[in-house]
C-alpha cells in the first residue's frame, strides 16, 4: 500500500501475505486472503467493509490478539512469529485496544481505570501516574468525574475515560474496533477527534474499524475489505 506525503514515520505494523480461516474441514471458513498492508507512525487508518467481512479479524491480527493462519505480522519492526512469549508480551505492551463498549472495569473509578492503563513495563510512580490521569481526564472534559464509577457515566463519557486510559500508556499502536458505534454523533465525534489528535501529537498509529461514514474525514487512509480482500479507497470528505 502507498502512504501519502513524506512526513510519516516508519511502519508500526505490517501484514505480509496474511490469510486467515476459522475452523477446519467442513467447518472451515476462509475470512481473509492475501492481505498486504502497513500502517505508519502518525497515520490513522480506517477499515471499512460489510458486516462479517473480516474487519474485527484483521484488527485482532494486527493487535497480536490472534495469529494469522498464514503469512507474517511485523510489529514495530519485529516479525511476531520469530519471538518467544515473553518478547511478545513486551511488544503487546506497546499496543492498546478500544472497543465499542465495556472498555472500563466496573469496580474501579474513572481515575483508577485510567491509572490501570499505565504501561506495565514503566517504573511505578503511583502519585505521578495519578497526576497524569487527572490531567488527561481534564483534557477530555472529565475533570469533575475522576471519582465517578463507570455506571454513573454516559456511554460517551465512558469512552472518553477509555481514551484517557489508552493515552496514559503512550502506545505505539491503537486498535479501535467500532469505537463510536454505541455513541451519538457528538460523543462519537469527540472520540475520533481525540484519536486523530493522538496520532498527530504522540506520533502513534491508529487502526479503526467503522461503518460510520461521518467519521471518515479523520482518516489518513481508508482500507476496505470485501470478499476477504483488502484494498485502499479514496476518502470522500463531506
Ligand atoms: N471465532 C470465530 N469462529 C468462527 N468464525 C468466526 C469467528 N470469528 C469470526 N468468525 C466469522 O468470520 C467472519 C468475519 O468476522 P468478523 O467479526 O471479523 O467480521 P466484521 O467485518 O468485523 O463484522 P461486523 O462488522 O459485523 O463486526 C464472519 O463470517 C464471522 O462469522
Amino acid at each position: 500500500m502507498t502512504s501519502e506525503g513524506n512526513t510519516l514515520g516508519p511502519a508500526v505494523v505490517e501484514a505480509i501475505d496474511v490469510h486467515h480461516h476459522y475452523g477446519e474441514g467442513a467447518q472451515r471458513v476462509d475470512v481473509l486472503f492475501d492481505i498486504n498492508m502497513q500502517v505508519r507512525e502518525g497515520e490513522l487508518v480506517i477499515v471499512t467493509g460489510p458486516s462479517g467481512s473480516g474487519k474485527t479479524t484483521l484488527l485482532t491480527i494486527l493487535g497480536t490478539m490472534r495469529r494469522p493462519s498464514e503469512g507474517k505480522l511485523r510489529l514495530l519492526g519485529t516479525n511476531v512469529s520469530d519471538i518467544n512469549n515473553a518478547q511478545l508480551d513486551r511488544l503487546r505492551n506497546r499496543v492498546r485496544f478500544l472497543f465499542q463498549k465495556r472498555n472500563l472495569l466496573s469496580s474501579l473509578t474513572a481515575l483508577q481505570n485510567v491509572v490501570a492503563g499505565v504501561s506495565t513495563t514503566a517504573l511505578a510512580h503511583p502519585a505521578w501516574d495519578e497526576v497524569r490521569a487527572r490531567h488527561l481526564l481534564g483534557l477530555l472534559g472529565l475533570g469533575d468525574k475522576a471519582e465517578s464509577w463507570p455506571d454513573e457515566l454516559s456511554g460517551g463519557q465512558q469512552q472518553r475515560v477509555a481514551i484517557a486510559r489508552v493515552m496514559i500508556g503512550l502506545p505505539d499502536l491503537i486498535i479501535a474496533d467500532e469505537p463510536t458505534s454505541a455513541l451519538d454523533r457528538v460523543a462519537g465525534r469527540l472520540v475520533v477527534d481525540q484519536l486523530q489528535d493522538l496520532t498527530m501529537r504522540a506520533k502513534c498509529a491508529v487502526v479503526l474499524s467503522t461503518h460510520d461514514e461521518r467519521i471518515f474525514d479523520v482518516a489518513s487512509r481508508r482500507l476496505h475489505i470485501e470478499d476477504g480482500r483488502c484494498f485502499e479507497v479514496p476518502i470522500h470528505y463531506h
